[in-house]
């Protein structure tokens, strides 16, 4: 909807009203259309200002209607007879301007934005180019390096940059509408045809093609099979050397291959996961609406390695006061002086202060007496975490949060350390832990939703997509990973080589591959649990056979390498080789090939020839299917829990909707008929079975996955 006032005798005044962004939906649409003609209509008025709600300018098309039948107004004409208006019409800016709704603003002939606006492009991030003369008119406007990068990159630009770039033409602290209605009463009288963007020629570099040619390698190279990125940087590359009808033209076909391409629809679901994450419940049915947080404005962290360092840091750039624990001087000392380091390089990057002050180091656990929540991220080893909390519970206050960034222990064995076991969860941050966007939040049997809350705003001031899962081994992220892990190396066993399955699974758009990235996070982590776990070095004494490790089909190569020393690119070996320790280039390690040989020939394994699809379906599909698990399992509370997770956390390819939005791409009856496949080859590897819940979807008609929240709950209860 849109609502018309007239304001100061001669302004039309067009207000979007759509809650809660103003996103250009049908009505919205064609409440535009029809109030610019009762603008141009009525002879007192001399001016336009289009402005919107609740100080938002506007969220751009409702995202919401892209899945169904578009009905209403089309956004192109539209623009276009804003343009061509014979009255000026001013964007009065505030709040957001995105997407269609910045397009809407670049059909206006002025632009006013308040100082705090965000302005972008971000339909790139939705699989989709700026499709309403974005593509067309943003270069001519700023010139095309600058668009490239803001349609490209999807990036929201702050008002000052926008007036650097000349997006917008004015700025204000004050009121922007006020502003805007002022402005147009000033040129109200003022000739048009120099504010049409649609006639300026496109401002390009002289070396324009080598230019497009340098964006579209780069592009091409971390598009990792995103097909959005490339296409728009051949709709700017058509506003660069077309005339504008023909740009406008091809803008079209280019927008019209991707609005129902796969990938569209994948992150479009995604944008919607992301926010429903943020709407958690637990099983005993506390929820996010009625659970409210405690405000945290002091926090400490205990245990100063890489993820506690990259904890301090993400809290204090926060804003948030810490008290930073390391019992051993000369880890505090190098602790010290990375963290302030991290510190020094962010503020640099983002223009402001070193938040140095925010922390206060500490030898001693007492100095956390005060604070109001604790993350502990000392060795990942239940003794040391369970004397920690022993230690936490009788020094703290009896109301302060304990938090575990355990990335997979019983925080139930935590929280019974504890006096008090409500106040205990599990906050498992990534690393590294200032940078990557996810925070797995675990509630344990004995979690309230007062300590679910408090952890989930937490990591929502520091930055991060928050996913309450339940407390299990691994978690979700780290327990999926375990089918997907020990499927590459069987995959191994059977004949194929790292570079190969790694190739594939960059091919599918992994950041890495499975073998690259272990390399990276160092091989020694996992052995180290596998041989607490008692997995790791069996004793020949037992007579239990190397391939079978409790009862079910194990793979000791991890561990052999580990038992040489190769621990990856630390050590400058691991399943590749490195030019020296710490170096991150991969190559191909003949003595690996004929470690496998030997290896294979030792256990009489014949090793046969494993194509690509064989790689592709037992990684994802024994990880999907512990997905799967996970969900009758009541771990995550629905598949976009599992999206999210593995989009932020693990590197899955966005612009494939996540694991669960994967396999419904797939089609579920696929995934279970290849899974049955294997576990027919494979029947002492429990992960290939499928699971009662993927069964159950099946039998229920491969419902769209909105819908399987309804199936899980029956399966739940049937349990
Ligand atoms: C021919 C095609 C022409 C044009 C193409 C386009 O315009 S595509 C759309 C381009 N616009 C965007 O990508 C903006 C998407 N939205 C956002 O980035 C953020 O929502 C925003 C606007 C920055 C606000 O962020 P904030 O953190 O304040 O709120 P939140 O993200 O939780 O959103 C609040 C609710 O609004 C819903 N919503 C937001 N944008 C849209 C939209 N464009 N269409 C429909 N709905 C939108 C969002 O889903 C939230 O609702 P919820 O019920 O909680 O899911």
């Amino acid at each position: 909807m849109a609502q018309y006032t007239r304001v100061s005798g001669s302004v039309g005044l067009i207000t979007l009203q759509s809650p809660p962004v103003n996103a250009l939906s049908a009505a919205v649409r064609q409440g535009i259309v029809d109030l610019m003609q009762r603008a141009l209509s009525e002879p007192e008025v001399k001016s336009v200002v289009i402005c919107g709600q609740n100080g938002i300018f506007c969220g751009g098309a409702d995202i919401k209607e892209f899945g169904g039948q578009m009905s209403g107004p089309p956004l192109i004409p539209m623009i276009h007879a804003i343009e061509a208006a014979s009255k000026p019409v001013v964007a009065a800016i505030e709040g957001i301007a995105l997407g269609g709704g910045l397009e809407l603003a670049l059909g206006c002939h002025y632009r006013i934005a308040h100082s705090k606006a965000r302005v972008g492009l971000p339909e790139v991030t939705l699989g989709l180019l700026p499709g309403a003369g974005g593509s067309q008119r943003l270069p001519r406007l700023i010139g095309v390096p600058a668009a490239l990068d803001l349609i490209t990159t999807g990036r929201h630009v702050t008002a000052a940059e926008a007036l650097k770039f000349g997006l917008v033409d004015q700025i204000t602290d004050h009121n922007t509408v006020n502003v805007a209605v002022k402005f147009a009463q000033r040129v109200a009288d003022q000739p048009l045809d120099a504010r049409r963007i649609s006639t300026h020629p496109c401002l390009c570099p002289s070396d324009v093609a080598v230019l497009f040619e340098e964006v579209m390698q780069r592009v091409r190279r971390t598009a990792r099979g995103a097909i959005a990125p490339i296409a728009c940087v051949q709709a700017v590359r058509a506003a660069a050397t077309l005339p504008y009808n023909q740009g406008m033209e091809r803008e079209r076909e280019l927008m019209a291959t991707l609005f129902t391409s796969g990938q569209a629809r994948a992150l479009q679901y995604f944008f919607f996961a992301q926010r429903a994450v943020g709407r958690w419940s637990m099983p005993s049915g506390a929820r996010w609406d009625t659970s409210k947080p405690r405000p945290v404005h002091k926090a400490a962290v205990i245990g100063l390695g890489t993820m506690g360092r990259g904890i301090t840091v993400a809290l204090a750039q926060a804003g948030f006061s810490v008290v930073a624990v390391e019992t051993q001087e000369k880890q505090l000392m190098e602790a010290k002086q990375a963290i302030s380091g991290m510190l020094e390089r962010g503020a640099k990057r983002r223009g402001v202060a070193p938040a140095l002050d925010k922390i206060n180091y500490g030898r001693n656990i007492q100095s956390v007496a005060d604070v109001d929540l604790v993350i502990e991220a000392v060795f990942e080893d239940m003794a040391l975490k369970k004397k920690v909390f022993q230690q936490l519970s009788a020094v703290c206050k009896p109301s302060t949060f304990l938090c575990s960034n355990t990335s997979g222990l019983d925080i139930d064995q935590l929280a019974c350390q504890t006096r008090n076991p409500e106040l205990v969860v599990g906050m498992h941050f990534f690393a590294p832990a200032h940078v990557m966007k996810l925070l797995e939040v675990v509630y344990g049997p004995k979690s309230s939703p007062l300590a679910v809350a408090t952890a989930m705003q937490l990591g929502k001031k520091i930055g991060k997509v928050s996913v309450a899962v339940g407390n299990c081994r691994g978690f979700v992220g780290n327990r999926m990973l375990k089918p997907y892990l020990e499927q590459a190396l069987f995959l191994l066993e059977e004949g194929a080589t790292p570079e190969f399955v790694d190739q594939v699974l960059e091919e599918f758009g992994f950041a890495m591959g499975v073998f690259r990235m272990s390399d990276l996070s160092g091989l020694d982590v996992g052995w180290k649990v596998r041989l607490a776990d008692g997995l790791a070095m069996p004793d020949p004494t037992m007579g239990q056979p190397t391939r079978l490790r409790q009862g079910r089909r194990y793979s000791p190569l991890g561990d052999l390498l580990c038992e040489q020393g190769r621990f990856g690119q630390k050590t400058g070996r691991g399943w590749y080789q490195y030019d020296k320790p710490g170096s991150q280039v991969a190559k191909p390690d003949p003595w690996l090939h004929s470690f496998l040989d030997e290896y294979r020939a030792r256990h009489a394994l014949v090793a046969h020839r494993i194509d690509h699809q064989e790689v592709l379906e037992r990684c994802l599909y024994s990880m999907i299917n512990e997905g799967f698990r996970i969900l009758e399992d009541g771990i995550a509370a629905g598949p976009e829990d599992i999206d999210v997770i593995y989009v932020f956390g693990y590197s899955w390819p966005r612009h494939r909707g996540g694991p669960m939005f994967y396999a419904a791409t797939v089609g579920l009856n696929k995934v279970l008929e290849r899974l049955e496949h294997y576990y027919q080859a494979h029947p002492d590897v429990p992960s290939l079975q499928p699971c009662h819940l993927l069964r159950k979807l099946v039998a229920s008609g491969s419902p769209p996955i909105q819908k399987w929240r309804e199936v899980i709950k029956k399966v739940r209860s049937q349990l």
